[in-house]
């Protein structure tokens, strides 16, 4: 039962290790990548591991002490770690359509699709052979292997609660995602199937916690029937209020749907239970069409966001192509992270020029954006670029505002572009046509395609099982392909940012025909 918890008011998490921006919102001058002249914090290579041992390869031992700090970092925070809590047959099982009542153990062994609590998936499965390959990702120079096993996300055997007396409490932050509807609804379906009958939805993010007027949700299956045909949050979002002074809520289970902010303010609120020796599982789901949560192939409504953003992309061409000298501009989401503008861009096919926040560039001169914008007019006759809201910002004024979480607010790129562009061939005197279209929140408000219905599915149905395992301080995901469960403090180190020497983003640049922008 989470009950009251006091903790510090405005307690932030930041990485122990690294006094980085990511974690603590907005940047942060201390921060190992604060950019002092553009005063921002800019990670322009591939998200680096903030927590590596800092090992002595001339020790033979030394892939012992990697694997044993690997292990210890990815070993899951369980109940019984801190609390005596018994385990007991686990009451979840798809023989019967009701909870398994008799639990001594026959009605169970006619249903074996549990997982064992010592499955294990690979996180990393490529072995690279030199650290120059592109995209490699090794540990010591020679790229040796060293097999690092994360948990097997699945319902077990055992488990920790006694599902009939069970508050489970679900929470949606953060920015809108499509697919948030269906992992709530696979969420209460799943809580049912144990045996929960008291799930209650928390309104507006974590700000329904402390606000009076916002009242807890009752949420059965009846209620939730329906709620992933609409995108959107079903219980509402919100930033800020990551100072949580009380909760003063009766929960056994809480669901914290959210990116990687939620997160922290969700391993925050597990770390204060486990303090207080709370028997609370805090169980986070990854969500954000920003795609920039470490460790994880993807979050659920990426490929919604990318497939939305087609439309937006298709008519920039459109108009391009049939203005003379047209210039299709179009804005993307992506905070810190071009995943959204990568992968739209790809599989449009059509963008000419794609522009990310990994990737800095220049404008003017001989090997500025501007140029080649020339280049394909003489050459094409139109062109079409996609832009990340989060790219460019060493052009813009940097304002030190936030939003409610403490996030940048970042400069618009996208209206920047449009000037330039403009300005730049009036100054020429050659003829220009630029459309700009900003489909952000088109993008984000919609309901979850096929794909994304499918990965919110297994990823809230993954959750639940992960709390009637006892584990709390976790986040379900997929890696590899592989459904797993990760501790939070390890999703949480850093933002996950496009690779600009992963196979991706030359693939990217290979279809754009785009030239290096320095
Ligand atoms: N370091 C932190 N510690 C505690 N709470 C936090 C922290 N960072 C963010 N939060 C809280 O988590 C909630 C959501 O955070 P935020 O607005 O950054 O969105 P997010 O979870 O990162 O999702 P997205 O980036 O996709 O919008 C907010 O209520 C915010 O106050
Ligand atoms: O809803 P808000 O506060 O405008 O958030 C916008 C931000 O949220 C995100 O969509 C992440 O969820 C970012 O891509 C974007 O910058
Ligand atoms: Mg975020």
């Amino acid at each position: 039962m989470i009950g009251n918890i006091n903790l510090k008011n405005g307690s932030k998490i930041t990485s122990q290790k690294d006094p980085c921006c990511f974690g603590v919102p907005g940047c942060n001058p201390r921060c190992v990548r604060y950019n002092k002249k553009s005063r921002t914090c800019r990670l322009v290579t591939r998200a680096i591991s903030v927590d590596r041992p800092q090992l002595d390869f001339s020790n033979s031992d030394w892939k012992k002490q990697f694997q044993e700090d690997f292990d210890r970092r990815f070993s899951l925070p369980h109940l019984k770690d801190v609390i005596d809590v018994e385990p007991r047959p686990t009451t979840f099982s798809l023989k019967s359509r009701t909870p398994l009542e008799n639990v001594n153990g026959s009605m169970q062994g006619s249903w074996n699709g549990y997982v064992n609590d010592d499955d294990r998936a690979l996180l990393k499965v490529i072995k690279f052979a030199s650290p120059t390959s592109a995209g490699a990702d090794c540990i010591d120079p020679d790229c040796s292997w060293v097999e690092q096993w994360v948990h097997r996300a699945g319902p077990r055997k055992q488990i920790y609660f006694e599902p009939q007396y069970v508050k489970a409490g679900i929470v949606t932050c953060g920015g809108l995602c499509p697919g948030l509807n269906d992992v709530i609804r696979q969420i209460v379906l799943t809580l049912e199937k144990y045996g929960v009958k008291n799930i209650v939805g928390i309104q507006h993010g974590f700000r329904g916690f402390f606000e009076d007027h916002l009242a807890e949700v009752p949420l059965n299956r009846q209620v939730v029937q329906n709620i992933n045909l609409a995108g959107g949050s079903f219980l509402g979002v919100s930033r800020g209020g990551a100072n949580i002074s009380d909760i003063a809520r009766r929960l056994d289970m809480l669901f914290v749907l959210g990116g990687n902010g939620t997160h922290a303010g969700a391993n925050l609120i597990h770390e204060e239970c486990r303090k207080r020796k709370l028997k609370v599982s805090i169980v986070g789901v990854p969500k954000t069409i920003d795609n920039d949560i470490l460790l994880m192939d993807k979050t659920f409504g990426f490929d919604t966001a990318v497939e939305a953003a087609q439309r937006a992309i298709n008519s920039a061409y459109i108009e391009a192509h049939s203005a003379f000298h047209g210039i299709g501009l179009v804005k993307l989401m992506g905070r810190s992270s071009g995943f959204i503008t990568m992968h739209a861009s790809l599989s449009s096919g059509q963008v000419d020029i794609c522009l990310i926040p990994e990737v800095p560039f220049t404008l003017d001169g001989p090997n500025g954006v501007l140029q080649h914008l020339e280049h394909l007019i003489e050459t094409k006759g139109f062109a079409l670029i996609c832009v990340a809201e989060g790219a460019g910002q060493e052009h813009l004024q940097q304002s030190n505002a936030t939003d409610a979480s403490g996030n940048m607010i970042l400069g618009d790129i996208g209206v920047h572009l449009h000037q330039k562009i403009k300005a730049h061939f009036k100054e020429i005197g050659v003829h220009s046509d630029v459309k700009y279209i900003d489909p952000t929140y088109m993008v984000r408000a919609v309901r979850a395609n096929a794909s994304d219905a499918i990965l919110c599915t297994v990823l809230g149905q993954n959750a639940v099982h992960g709390a009637f395992a006892g584990f709390s301080g976790i986040t379900t995901g997929i890696c590899n392909t592989h459904n797993v469960y990760l501790p939070i403090s390890e999703v949480i180190k850093s933002t996950r940012f496009v690779d600009p020497n992963s196979r991706m983003w030359h693939r990217c640049l290979t279809s754009t025909g785009q030239p290096d922008f320095h």
